[in-house]
């Protein structure tokens, strides 16, 4: 063959290689460029492997050679770079194949497996056993040849996986595997039936079509097959692994990242880490790629806070670069709310005032009223998730409105007498030059309803909004062609009125990440109920990219054995959460006081100086406890920041911050302290446990989310901490 050849990096293959010393690695990338130009230039030593009509090795530096795996015309797959010596022996323990149940191409080279679980062995063979333990026994006996055939896993691992025997030999061996079998080992492991993994973990990714096993071209395009697709990605991996997200999407993740277009909204929920942010980048990277050429910004990307919508803006950027990012409007929901509003001149000259400061404007008037029917926070919640929440305008519409999971039971009379307060208080607020974000996010709803009306008016008549706009300047165009939503479970209804109408129905109108368990704001949906129809067109993340095993299960304990919703009629769950990383367990550490727990978190992070500052954080239950933190922090001379609404003020620094503002963020290590009976779950909550039993309920739960979302921001390490007695969510 003449002529230039394409190569890609086969997903797995980069682990091997990242340990290669650092000149072996940028031979590499110099490699791929002439290999890529003329695969037969005679330094190259470009051949054939003895015993493998696929397999060729081609001369990447004096002392190493690549093994690439030719998929059909001119299409290669790096698979390996091994030292020169060691190339020719053991050819016959590496095995390639394309796998019958998924299509997808995979490499196995088995001697790097065996190296790689024995290093385990003898790791736990240095450290003395502190009881005598019995022998070990497979972990995988139970399952016959063809039960894991039929499941999808690599029939070249079979003899390896029959001789696992620890969890710890698992994660190493499902590390290094192709993606199906690693998922459908871990699936076994953590107990679910043989049925129930083809049902979760092997159907979703089974080829489409029918699978030739001998078709490498064919099986080159199938997602199943993860490769890298730009020269440039091949770099990237070699440089960091930290970039991985950006190349190798987890075959469930591709299919929703790069779905045909959907008939109208789609949903992808998923445990915390799973990569449901990575797939909305994807995704909006893929809806940009086929828009028509053009400079608007036609395609909306909107999460709940600045600071998540920041990460958004930078992620998206190293994703996809400045071209993709110029079509993309990036703001967080508020913001975007208020600019609809300022845009309609309507109130933007308001200040806004937080949830805390609405309720003590609220205590502040009752008790100038002497009004002690209704505490100032059930009254600002009724106000802003039922009132505003539902868009309620008349006190008609009021007494007729259903409270569902509000709480207890209130009279028509009682309604009256709401009605007439929260009128008081609106004009105190007016009065005042302020509001809440709720109600921006209310008005701008109202704005964009009334948008879309006229539109469609226009639309019934025939007039062009090309023409309307012409002739009286008004521009009644969908403000954007796509939107995209991350954070979705604290959305509240009014957001989503607001995105309903901003955008007219139709394909990939709007595509939705979130997560029920982690919804901290206490904005339940129904989707549906807001014209946003989802089914059958949702989709669900259960591998874990970020926080280890251990983290993960002791999460799971503190959501405890509630419902979940799925942001929209129906249920969630945790089902098949799981993940591939392993890790300490959590350390879980009780002090008698608060300053004796502060002195304990000085002293750990002092331990902690192997790693930068910023790569640590610590999370309390109450916004005073940050100050108390960062000074102790300071007075130990340990730098650190605390997190408010634009992220953390200063960044090489230990972060600090109340457990609101984790959301979304990630950490190598954590300490979560405070986790105090009294403060996790706040003690005022005691009051509803008679006199509203369901707002306890809900309130008690929202305490959980939150304590689970800063739990599973830790990547390797968590420590748990309180004073007094441990919070009843702890084991
Ligand atoms: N396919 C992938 N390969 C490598 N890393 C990945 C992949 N998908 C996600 N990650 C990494 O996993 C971590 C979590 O991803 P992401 O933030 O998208 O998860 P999430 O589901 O949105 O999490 P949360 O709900 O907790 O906010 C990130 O560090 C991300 O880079």
């Amino acid at each position: 063959m003449q002529g230039g050849a394409t190569l890609r990096l086969l997903d797995k293959a980069d682990k091997e290689i990242l340990k290669l010393p650092r000149e072996v690695k940028g031979a590499i990338y110099e490699f791929q460029h002439r290999f890529r130009k003329d695969p037969h230039s005679p330094a190259l030593h470009f051949k054939q492997l003895k015993g493998h009509a696929q397999l060729y090795s081609a001369r990447v530096h004096k002392d190493y050679r690549a093994l690439l795996l030719h998929a059909g015309g001119s299409e290669y797959i790096l698979v390996a770079v091994k030292d020169r010596k060691d190339v020719y022996e053991n050819l016959d323990r590496i095995k390639y194949q394309i796998n019958p149940v998924s299509g997808g191409i995979e490499f196995i080279d088995l001697v790097s497996f065996e190296e790689n679980i024995e290093a385990t062995r003898s790791d736990k063979a240095a450290e003395p056993a502190p009881v005598p333990v019995a022998p070990p026994s497979s972990l995988f006996t139970a399952f016959t040849r063809e039960q894991l055939l039929d499941l999808g896993v690599s029939e070249a691992l079979l003899g390896l996986i029959w001789k696992i025997n620890t969890e710890e030999e698992l994660l190493v061996l499902t590390d290094h595997a192709p993606q199906l079998t690693g998922d459908v080992l871990l699936a076994l492991h953590d107990g679910r039936s043989v049925e129930e993994v083809l049902d979760q973990i092997t159907t979703p990714v089974a080829a489409e079509d029918e699978v030739d096993t001998t078709d490498y071209a064919t099986a080159l395009a199938r997602p199943a097959t993860q490769v890298t697709t730009e020269d440039t990605d091949l770099r990237e991996v070699l440089e960091d692994d930290f970039w991985r997200w950006k190349i190798f999407l987890h075959p469930t993740q591709l299919k929703i990242a790069e779905h045909r277009p959907y008939s109208g909204p789609a949903r992808v929920t998923g445990g915390p880490g799973t990569g449901k942010t990575i797939v909305a980048l994807h995704r909006v990277r893929h809806l940009v790629e086929r828009l028509r050429s053009g400079e608007s910004k036609d395609v909306l990307l909107t999460t709940f806070n600045k600071n998540l919508a920041a990460d958004l803006r930078r992620r998206l950027l190293d994703l996809a670069g400045p071209d993709v990012a110029k079509r993309v409007e990036i703001v967080n929901i508020d913001k975007l709310a208020t600019q609809i509003v300022a845009q309609a001149a309507d109130g933007d000259r308001r200040r806004w005032i937080d949830d805390a400061r609405a309720v003590q404007e609220w205590q502040a008037m009752l008790d100038e009223l002497d009004e002690r029917r209704w505490d100032a926070e059930f009254l600002h919640a009724e106000w802003s998730h039922v009132i505003l929440g539902m868009a309620i305008a008349t006190r008609a519409d009021y007494f007729r409105a259903r409270r569902a999971g509000r709480g207890r039971n209130i009279s028509r009379a009682d309604r009256a007498a709401i009605w007439q307060l929260v009128e008081r208080y609106v004009k105190r607020l007016d009065t005042m030059g302020v509001w809440t974000y709720r109600q921006v996010a209310e008005r701008a709803a109202r704005l964009e309803l009334d948008r879309k009306l006229k539109r469609e008016a226009f639309e019934a008549a025939q007039v062009s909004s090309e023409k309307l706009h012409r002739e009286s300047g008004i521009s009644h165009h969908p403000r954007y062609k796509h939107i995209v939503v991350d954070e979705a479970q604290d959305l509240s209804a009014a957001h989503w009125k607001m995105l309903r109408a901003m955008i007219p129905e139709g394909p990939d109108d709007l595509f939705i990440a979130g997560d029920s368990h982690q919804r901290i704001y206490g904005n339940q949906v129904s989707l549906g109920s807001l014209g946003i129809n989802i089914r059958g067109r949702s989709h669900k993340l259960t591998l874990s990219y970020r926080t280890t095993r251990e983290i993960l299960r002791a999460a799971q304990g503190v959501l405890g054995d509630g419902e979940w919703d799925d942001l929209d009629d129906g249920r969630d769950d945790l089902t098949g959460y799981r993940s591939v990383l392993h890790g300490a367990r959590p350390a879980l550490q009780g002090y008698a006081t608060w300053d004796a727990e502060l002195d304990g978190i000085v002293e750990q992070i002092r331990e902690w100086d192997d790693i930068a500052p910023a790569a640590i954080a610590v999370c309390v239950p109450e916004r005073h406890m940050v100050a108390e933190v960062e000074n102790r922090l300071g007075r130990a001379r340990i730098m650190a920041a605390s997190i408010g609404p634009d992220g953390p003020k200063v960044h090489e620094a230990v972060h600090v911050g109340t457990m609101h503002r984790f959301k979304g963020l990630e950490y190598q290590r954590m300490i979560i302290a405070g986790v105090s009976e009294g403060l996790v779950p706040a003690a005022r909550i005691e009051q509803y446990a008679d006199s509203d039993p369901l707002r306890y309920r809900r309130e008690e739960k929202q305490a959980r989310s939150l304590l689970f979302v800063a739990v599973t921001r830790a990547r390797d390490t968590v420590r748990i901490t309180w004073h007094g007695e441990p919070s009843r969510f702890l084991p």
